[in-house]
């Protein structure tokens, strides 16, 4: 069964003001465990707006959110304990820490669960761990740590509350390339071993080629393209249309197929892309 599932989901915000502005268009989708989705769309597309949808924090003037195929805005349902189950990790989460160590801030989420503090303890520990960060760190004071240990301390206080779902609105904004591409890789093997199911909002297009298997693209507030992360970057024209650029990779064998090489242009890695050109260098040489 989905976790997630949303069914013709419309959204405005401002009703009945001037400042009306329709933000999600009649949205169905669904996330299933162990799903590593993400969502792409130019700026104002709604992909804010929709990922606050998946835990109860915007309401949909029409349509159902259900989780574990329950519809989360019954008057039974407890919207708090959704907050659990489905953990949102927000833009420059770091922000929002606030606690002296680092083990008092990851102990925050589990604490509100109300969970006993050997549990707490425990949780603290595997979230770090997750985050590829040791237990050196737990006494340490949040704000002497670097720009990305204090994001992934940030990303663990999600995952000790053990969430079925881990959203992340751009969780590698403001980070070098080497702090990028460590945070996904960490999230992917978190999503491996714990069967979490991960939502990755991203602009990065190398980002999300890399590390996502679908894609859901975002265009004023309609899905415009959904479907594997290939299926979706073949589709060069239509996302540079929807105002999105493409991978770097897929630019230069676009560029090489366009010139008349019979080259391949379905890679999403560099290591895909090397492979590419040397059967086409293969080619070309007999
Ligand atoms: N609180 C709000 N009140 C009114 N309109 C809003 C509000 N928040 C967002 N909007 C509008 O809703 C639309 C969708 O915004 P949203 O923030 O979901 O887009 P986004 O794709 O996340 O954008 P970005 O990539 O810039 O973060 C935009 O037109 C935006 O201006």
């Amino acid at each position: 069964m989905a976790i997630i599932e949303l069914k013709n989901v419309n959204f405005r915000y401002g009703s009945g003001t001037p400042f009306e502005k329709q933000a999600l268009h009649d949205i169905s989708l669904s996330i299933e465990p162990g799903d590593f989705l993400g969502i792409i769309g130019h700026t104002g597309s709604g992909k804010s707006t929709l990922i606050r949808h998946f835990n109860g924090l915007l309401r949909p003037d029409s349509g159902q959110v259900l989780v574990n195929g329950d519809d989360i805005w019954t008057a039974s349902k407890d919207i708090r304990s959704i907050r659990f189950q489905i953990g949102l990790v927000f833009q420059y989460p770091e922000t929002q820490i606030f606690e002296d160590t680092v083990a008092q801030d990851i102990a925050y989420g589990p604490r509100n669960m109300g969970l006993d503090e050997k549990e707490v303890e425990l949780r603290v520990h595997e979230a770090l761990q997750f985050v590829g960060l040791n237990d050196s760190y737990l006494e340490r004071n949040p704000f002497r740590l670097s720009g990305g240990e204090l994001r992934r301390v940030a990303i663990a206080g999600v995952i000790a509350m053990r969430p079925q779902v881990l959203i992340l609105d751009e969780p590698t904004a403001g980070l070098d390339p080497e702090g990028r591409n460590k945070i996904l890789n960490e999230l992917e093997q978190f999503r491996r071993e714990s069967g979490t199911a991960i939502v990755l909002v991203s602009h990065s297009m190398e980002d999300i080629a890399e590390h996502v298997r679908n894609v859901l693209v975002l265009d004023h507030g309609k899905i415009a393209l959904d479907g594997t992360t290939s299926a979706v970057f073949s589709q060069a024209e239509k996302l540079v249309q929807l105002g999105l650029d493409i991978p770097q990779i897929t630019k230069v064998l676009l560029g090489l197929k366009a010139k008349g090489y019979a080259v391949d242009t379905g890679a999403l890695t560099l290591d895909q892309a090397e492979r590419a050109l040397l059967r086409l260098f293969e080619k070309e040489r007999r």
